[in-house]
């Protein structure tokens, strides 16, 4: 898979291990900063991030601020993305599995390296299911961001 990847000065300690880990899985990475620890918006990244998505250059995204909150709430301002926080390998792989969520938002603040590999692993292992009382839902969810 094409993953794109963004952090935000709080996430970017995190980030390049993240990157060594996806990248070890055999995916390739888009990096699309920061950089370095310089204070940045984490709404600027989600754009960022949210775009390679939409665009279709990228198949998932992940997302590391210092919680994981404002990443979620950035990318799922972007139509078309789901995001959410996982801090828990079930959340990881289950949130792709029933809910396919395609941008995975980790806290570096709050997991460590161990575990944020782990949280990775997970989601880019797991699959939407065909499960028709899921696609359902997800269906749901698309409607919503037509409406109003
Ligand atoms: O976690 C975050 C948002 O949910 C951010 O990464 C920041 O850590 C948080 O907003 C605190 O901001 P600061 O500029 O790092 O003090």
């Amino acid at each position: 898979m094409r993953i794109v990847i963004g952090s935000d000065h709080a996430g970017f300690p995190l980030k390049q291990t993240i990157i060594d880990h996806v990248t070890k899985l055999g995916h390739e990475v888009v990096d699309v900063g920061s950089y370095d620890e310089k204070p940045v918006d984490f709404p600027d990244i989600g754009r960022k991030v949210a775009a390679k998505i939409v665009s279709g250059e990228v198949d998932r995204g992940l997302m590391v601020c210092g919680t994981g909150v404002g990443a979620a709430i950035a990318a799922n301002k972007v139509k078309g993305i789901r995001a959410a926080v996982c801090h828990d390998v079930h959340s990881a792989h289950q949130s792709v599995e029933h809910d396919d969520v395609n941008v995975m938002c980790i806290g570096a603040q709050i997991v460590g390296a161990w575990l944020a590999c782990d949280l990775v692993t997970a989601y880019m292992s797991a699959t939407f299911s065909t499960d028709e009382d899921f696609r359902r839902r997800v269906g749901k969810l698309n409607a919503m961001e037509n409406e109003a």
